[in-house]
């Protein structure tokens, strides 16, 4: 199905972009060259907290260079998430909570591994959903700003949140499919 023929690395600083040649059997049974560039900077994980006392989500707003040129928004609201840099998902997850919220969660829960953006980057972002309390606060979180990062934490109730998907003002793949998970499984509760 797959013939690969040779493959060259563009560039290799961050993530990998590597471009590939290679032959592709169409369903007919034609073998058909194509060209593909990847780009690599290794898996992810992201986790949607909920206070299921308070109906509130925990999510995060920082600047996106990528979203920022390509839309002009300033700040985007996101689920908190992270690069797993060869780490376990479960336990990089927990760190990266720590690190952007400040919270801690002992009920995390792994719901399905995602291609976010499979033309073009390899990574797959595994899902995690987790409970939490106000006494979960253990840390200030806000990210490391060391490495540029400066993250505010917004608690927000769903149903506002649900409304700020329709409203544009979430626009984040991960955040959008965590939230409508949640909203899915609250509504199968109570059926
Ligand atoms: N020097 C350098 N640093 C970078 C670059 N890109 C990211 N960083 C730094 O690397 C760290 C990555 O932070 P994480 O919290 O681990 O990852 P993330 O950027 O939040 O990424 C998560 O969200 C993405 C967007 O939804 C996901 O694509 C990704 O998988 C991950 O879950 C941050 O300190 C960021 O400043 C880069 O091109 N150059
Ligand atoms: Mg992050």
């Amino acid at each position: 199905m797959f013939r690969p023929i040779s493959s060259e690395v563009l560039s290799d600083n961050w993530g990998i972009l590597t471009k590939y040649e290679f032959e592709l059997r169409r369903r007919n049974g034609e073998w058909q060259r194509q060209t593909r560039e990847t780009y690599d900077r290794g898996n992810g994980a992201t986790c949607l907290l909920f206070n299921p006392e308070t109906i509130c989500v925990l999510l995060t707003r920082q600047f996106r260079l990528p979203v920022f040129l390509n839309g002009g928004i300033e700040a985007l609201i996101e689920a908190p998430a992270g690069l797993l840099e060869g780490s376990d998902a479960d336990g990089r997850m927990r760190a990266e909570l720590l690190e952007e919220t400040g919270f801690q969660t002992s009920t995390l829960t792994h719901l399905f591994d995602v291609y976010m953006s499979p033309g073009s980057v390899t990574e797959y972002l595994s899902f995690f959903k987790g409970v939490y309390s106000a006494s979960d606060k253990v840390a200030n979180g806000g990210g490391k700003s060391d490495e540029g990062e400066d993250i505010e934490v917004l608690e927000v109730p769903l149903s506002e949140a649900m409304k700020m998907i329709e409203s544009g003002d979430i626009r984040d793949a991960k955040t959008i499919i965590l939230l409508q998970h949640l909203m899915i499984e609250i509504l199968q509760k109570k059926s």
